[in-house]
Formats: C-alpha cells, structure tokens, sequence
C-alpha cells in the first residue's frame, strides 16, 4: 500500500473499535459460562474471529450481528472434543488463555496457530500448567504449539511469575478455577487485569492484594452482559498522530482507561503532549472516558520499570513519538518485545531507520534521539499489525511516501483502520 505523504492537521472525533484483550476474554469466559452471554461492542478482528471460531469448535454457539455478540453454552464441562484442530491463527491470547482453560476441561485437543505464532514461547504457559497437573504435550518439550491437550482435574498451584505477562496469569487464574483447592499468582510488575475484572463480572471471587492474586477452584462462572470499552492500544496510534502532526486537535470517544493499560497517557503527559481526560461512568468492571489531545513540543524521556507492561504493546508507535521529541528517548526493561508477533525492537529500529530515525537497539529496548524529520520510504510490517500502524502514521509527517509491504495484517487487530485514517486526514 502506498501512503502519500500528508500536508494538513488531524483533527475530528473518533470511536476506535473494541478492546481486543477484552473481546477475546467476552468470548472465553462466555463459553466457559452455563447460558447466555451478551456482549456489546465487540471488536472484529482477525485475532477474535480465532477465538470465536475455537470455541464453536467446542461445541459453544456464538452469534454475531455486527459488534453484538451472543455465546450460547452448557458451561465447560459439556465443551465437546473438537473433531478437527483448534486453529489460532496469530493470537498470543487465543493461544495462551486457551491453553489454560483446555488443560482444566475433560476434553482432548489440538491446538495450532500461524508461522509466528509457532515461534512464540509456550513453555511459560505450559510449564506452570503441568505443575497444576495438566498433561500436555508440544513441540520442543511444550515450548512451542502445536500443542496437544488431554484435559482432566488440576490442583490449585502457588506461581511467582518469572515476566510480566497477564496471558500467563490469566491461563493459570482459569485453570485455577476449576482445580482442586487454591491458586496464588504472584506478579513482580502489575500486567492488564482484564481477566480478575471480567471473572469478578462473570460472579467469580477473586482476590488482588499487593500484586498477588488468589482464588479458590471449584467456581463456576454465571453469564454476563458485557459491554466492551474501545482499545487504547488503537486509540494510541491516534493520539500520536495528532501529538506529532502540527496543529491537531482530536477527540477520542469510549476509550478504555483501566489503569493497567493507559502508560500511553503517561508517557504523552510527561513528553509535554497536552491533553484533556474525562472519565466516565464505568461498564462491566473498566473504566471509560474521553481523550482529547492536541499537537505541542514534546521532550525525550526514559520509559522503563512497572511502566513498561502498562504500554507493551504501544511501544512501536512510542518509538515513532520519541523521533518527534526533544532530546533523548531511552526506553529500557522490554525484552518481551522480542516475543510478540515478531521481535519488536528489531523491527522497530530497523525500520524507523529506513527513513532516517536516531534510533539504536539496545539489549532490552531502544534509544532515540529526537526531533529528526523522516524520509519516505518501504516498510516491512513483518506480518505485524502494530509495525503496519506504525509505518502508516509516519506518512502522515514523512517528506515522500511510505510503501508498506503488508497492510492487510493490520485486520489483526484493528480492520477500520484505514476508515479511521480518512477520517483523521480529511475530517469524513
Ligand atoms: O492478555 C492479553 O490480552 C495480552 C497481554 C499482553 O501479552 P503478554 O501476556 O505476553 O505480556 C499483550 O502484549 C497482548 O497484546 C495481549
Ligand atoms: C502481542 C499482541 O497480541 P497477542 O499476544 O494476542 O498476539 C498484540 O496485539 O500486540
């Protein structure tokens, strides 16, 4: 796809489509449930297609009528064995929190996803999961998919977290729930607390205190009405672009704030972005509200520590503000960037170069120094959505176009991104 590149100001009000870590879990837990479920606001991507088309597999109906959702189950432990393999497709999520939930049914399975997903480790999943008792068997000793579940009753683990990941947390919580006594997760850094918020809707007990969540097994979880906000992680794609592109003002409306996402805000505040946030009335245990930001100086800064898991998946167009900031940007302690869709420093700095960042890779992060007007140029996406998106808002302050080899990865996460693009670019 060719960008041209872009010579007027982002400006308008848009509603980014649907929470996707939120989607997939509407659609798990929803399937794990005894009854019906009813989601509103659900993103349809690719990646949740992957969740929806497993859970089917399984016997669960679910019904989609644009972004409503229903899910129709006799509750897990009815889930039937799936006569054909359980594609994932390139969602870490599907993959991961599924693994969890499989391992604690009475079903067998097969589980695979696509190329990228067969190079993401599994063994952080699968190896706390086998001390819980689950009999799983993957390539290289379950460190990588496809992976073959035989499912059957779990005992109750007590899991110090090695990195920070609310997959992984969230695969063990779920396969706590059904396991024979209590399970304790201990995390090191807060990850996204999607999952704790969405059982306790579900009618789970659930507990979270100083980062060490706890519950007992023996839960069954009560359908829900689920009405899903929109996904900062998109959102963050805009509110960049009109942070960078000069004299911009832009609102974004029903944006997720849980506080374990929004590190995005954080670091536009710090950089000296000036932006307005109104809260609103909370929906199915997260935070809402509206975002609006304008164009102004921004100014390097280090991103490291307990802020990285709140941005992680944000950090590809960050490295893009950072190229528009003063000074130095110095992000530090994301070595998980390097098992996401495909590693994600490289890619990042490899590509920002093309057209002409200061940007170096570091061994956990990236440095860039800013502000450096960008070139035109061709972009790998690497089959990567969040290198795609990032790729197509630097058109928007390149001096020549931007030729991204792979726009249609960015269906995985965000479909009407392009739609958006037009709206921020021309105001319809
Ligand atoms: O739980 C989730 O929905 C996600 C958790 C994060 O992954 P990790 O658990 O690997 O950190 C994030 O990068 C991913 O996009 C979605
Ligand atoms: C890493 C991501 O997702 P997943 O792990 O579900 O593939 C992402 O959306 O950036």
């Amino acid at each position: 796809m060719n960008l041209p590149p872009f010579q007027g100001f982002i400006r308008g009000t848009v509603q980014v489509p649907g929470d996707k870590s939120i989607s997939h879990r509407s659609i798990l837990f929803g399937a794990m449930a005894k009854g019906k479920t009813t989601v509103e606001g659900f993103l349809l991507s690719e990646d949740c297609h992957r969740s929806i088309e497993c859970v089917r597999k399984v016997g669960v109906q679910v019904d989609v009528d644009q972004t409503n959702v229903t899910i129709q189950s006799d509750g897990i432990e009815s889930w039937q064995e799936p006569t054909e393999i359980l594609y994932t497709g390139n969602s870490g999520t599907t993959t991961r929190l599924l693994a969890g939930i499989l391992a604690s049914s009475r079903i067998a399975s097969v589980m695979i996803g696509d190329e990228s997903i067969q190079k993401r480790p599994m063994k952080r999943v699968t190896d706390p999961l086998k001390q819980m008792g689950a009999e799983i068997i993957g390539r290289e000793n379950s460190k990588f998919t496809p992976l073959a579940i035989q499912g059957k009753e779990l005992s109750g683990i007590d899991y110090t977290m090695p990195v920070a990941s609310a997959q992984v947390k969230s695969a063990i919580l779920l396969a706590g729930l059904r396991a024979k006594g209590t399970t304790v997760v201990r995390e090191q850094e807060t990850s996204r607390d999607h999952t704790e918020r969405m059982l306790t809707h579900f009618g789970v007990k659930i507990e979270e205190q100083d980062r060490v969540i706890t519950l007992e097994g023996g839960q069954t979880l009560h359908p829900a009405h689920i009405v899903i906000p929109g996904d900062i992680s998109s959102a963050a794609f805009w509110l960049v672009a009109a942070a960078i592109v000069p004299n911009s003002s832009l609102t974004l409306e029903n944006v997720g704030l849980n506080s374990t996402r929004d590190g995005i805000i954080e670091v536009l505040t710090d950089m000296g972005a000036t932006l307005d946030i109104s809260k609103g009335q909370s929906a199915s245990h997260e935070e809402i509200g509206t975002v609006t930001i304008q164009s102004s100086q921004l100014t390097g800064l280090e991103i490291s520590g307990s802020l990285i898991p709140r941005l992680i998946d944000e950090i590809p167009i960050i490295a893009l503000l950072a190229t528009q900031a003063q000074g130095k940007t110095v992000i530090r302690d994301a070595e998980e960037l390097k098992v996401k869709e495909t590693n994600r420093i490289d890619a990042v700095v490899t590509e920002l170069k093309k057209l002409g960042a200061k940007i170096e890779s570091t061994k956990d992060g990236m440095i860039i120094e800013g502000p450096t007007p960008l070139t035109g140029g061709k972009i790998t996406t690497y089959g990567d959505h969040r290198i795609g998106m990032m790729g197509a808002i630097a058109s928007l302050i390149s001096t020549d176009a931007i030729l991204l080899d792979d726009a249609d990865c960015i269906a995985v996460s965000y479909p009407t991104f392009f739609e958006d693009y037009k709206l921020v670019t021309t105001g319809s």
